[in-house]
């Protein structure tokens, strides 16, 4: 495809060592060559392709030296957007960078709109859809653990577990095609049974496999909605403070000091948390307090994970047992804070009401038991799925809508063929199978959802 020729800065807006003014497009060369001026006087039209070459930018109106750059140029197809390539590496300051990209836009490049570079190695086909967006994911990852997902997409994995499965698909219809085709096969019936079953049995056990995934790597993209809960002044904020490592929420030791949610993310060995700090539950007459323990209650329904405090030096009251009961169901670890106070609480009786949670007693003042805490929240996450170098893991939302819709297709089709519905209904459902898989790496979608998608990334991407 043929497309006009973009420019933009392609790194951050601030003060850095270098700045990256990107040109791609097939005017991209000669609007450089009309502002370039090498050491060696030669037109970078005429250098060979990836190569890096030194030397000065020249305002064309005044003949002024404007910047001294290097330039490298990547001649296409082999290059990012696999049109002609040119980046101007200049000094990394906001009139520096500007001053060059001001040149190149008045030479005749057009200032690229957010995500368009990326958006053209999709539409000139170096990557499909699930790829591009993967490079979203990358960039906004927050660990090693999500980069490694998000490189792991990029590099296309799952597209190409996608492409196989709509291969197999493809099979299933192009068998279904030739007994339509010759009826004189006289148990064509029978026929598409073997035929078709067990292939498509595949495909739905592939899907849910990677629909497993999913809970994993959504987590790992937007962390594990972790919520704080407990009676007042049993430490919520101080843990909070504790597991952040700053002291982000106010500790005080009045009963009530929290009113508000209060959220901080924080990465505990490898798990990205959304950690959320609660105002302490209990009946109270104070307005706003009541607010605050009302959403308490409203974001604890949200959680995927609760970290249930109580207090070591005072006995349990109603209260706890009530939150107990209303966090039935749901990961829970339970801590047992201030175990520098004498004892007052029945251990016992904690243990019960724990059932097979994790109980974790913690000094936060002392700042002990932190780090057992710590491992018992990467043991829950990672529990049971040590996680396979190699998983191909699914997070993006638009990603895990289109697989469960997949997997409801095929899921009608194996039922029709199971209870003799007509061959030509069933290849409704396996045709729309393969459609909708399409739709995750873009063979199929429409030009809007295009543009929202790559009207995400950022300016230069
Ligand atoms: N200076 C600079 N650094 C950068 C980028 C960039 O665009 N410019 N990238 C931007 O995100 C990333 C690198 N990603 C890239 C991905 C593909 C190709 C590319 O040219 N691919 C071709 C040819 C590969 C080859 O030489 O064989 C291809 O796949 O056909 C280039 C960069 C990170 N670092
Ligand atoms: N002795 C002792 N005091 C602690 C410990 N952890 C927290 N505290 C103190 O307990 C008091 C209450 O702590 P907070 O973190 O504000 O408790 P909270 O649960 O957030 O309280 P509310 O927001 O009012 O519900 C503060 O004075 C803390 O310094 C601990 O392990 N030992
Ligand atoms: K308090
Ligand atoms: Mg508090």
């Amino acid at each position: 495809m043929e497309f006009d020729t973009i420019a933009a800065i392609s790194t951050p807006m601030g003060e850095g060592a270098i700045a990256i003014v990107r040109l791609s497009g097939n005017e991209a060369i000669p609007i450089a060559d009309k502002l370039f001026r090498s050491v060696s006087g030669k037109k970078l039209a005429e250098m060979s392709s990836h190569t890096i070459h030194y030397g000065h930018i020249i305002d064309p109106k005044s003949g002024q030296v404007a910047e001294e750059v290097m330039i490298s140029l990547m001649k296409g197809p082999k290059t990012f957007t696999k049109e002609d390539v040119v980046e101007i590496n200049c000094h990394g300051g906001l009139v520096s960078v500007n001053r060059v990209l001001q040149l190149v836009l008045n030479s005749g490049a057009r200032l690229a709109e957010p995500g368009e570079f990326t958006k053209r190695a999709f539409l000139n086909g170096r990557i499909d859809l699930s790829q591009a967006e993967a490079v979203i994911d990358l960039i906004r990852a927050k660990t090693d653990r999500a980069m490694n997902v998000a490189l792991g997409q990029m590099e296309g994995r799952l597209s190409k577990l996608i492409r196989r499965l709509r291969q197999e698909i493809l099979e299933i219809l192009a068998h279904i095609e030739v007994n339509i085709d010759y009826p004189e096969y006289d148990d064509v019936e029978e026929m598409t049974h073997t035929m078709l079953l067990p292939k498509a049995h595949y495909v739905r056990e592939e899907l849910n496999k990677l629909l497993q995934t999913s809970q994993q790597g959504k987590i790992l993209r937007e962390g594990l909605s972790t919520v704080i809960v407990g009676r007042p002044n049993v430490g919520k904020s101080s843990l909070l403070n504790s597991l952040v490592q700053e002291n982000k929420a106010i500790v005080t030791d009045i009963p009530g000091t929290t009113r508000d949610v209060i959220e901080e993310y924080v990465n505990v060995r490898g798990v990205p948390l959304r950690l959320l700090d609660t105002a302490g539950i209990r009946e109270t007459e104070d307005i706003v307090e009541r607010i605050g323990v009302e959403r308490s209650r409203q974001v604890l329904k949200e959680a995927d994970l609760i970290l249930l405090v109580l207090n070591y030096s005072d006995q349990l009251t109603k209260e706890d047992e009530n939150l107990f009961e209303a966090v039935n169901g749901m990961d829970v670890i339970v801590i047992v804070n201030k175990t520098d106070l004498p004892q007052q609480i029945d251990m016992n009786r904690v243990k019960e009401l724990a059932k097979d949670h994790r109980v974790v007693t913690t000094s936060l003042l002392e700042d002990r038991g932190v780090d057992e805490l710590e491992e018992a929240i990467a043991a829950l996450f990672f529990a049971g799925s040590i996680e396979a170098k190699d998983a191909t893991y699914v997070s993006n939302t638009r990603h895990i809508a289109l697989l469960n819709q997949s997997s409801r297709a095929i899921e009608e089709a194996i039922e029709g063929v199971k209870i003799g519905t007509p061959i030509d209904i069933v290849q409704i459902d396996l045709t729309r199978t393969w459609e909708l898989l399409g739709e995750i790496i873009g063979d199929s979608v429409h030009e809007s959802l295009i543009d929202q998608l790559f009207s995400q990334f950022c300016l230069g991407k």
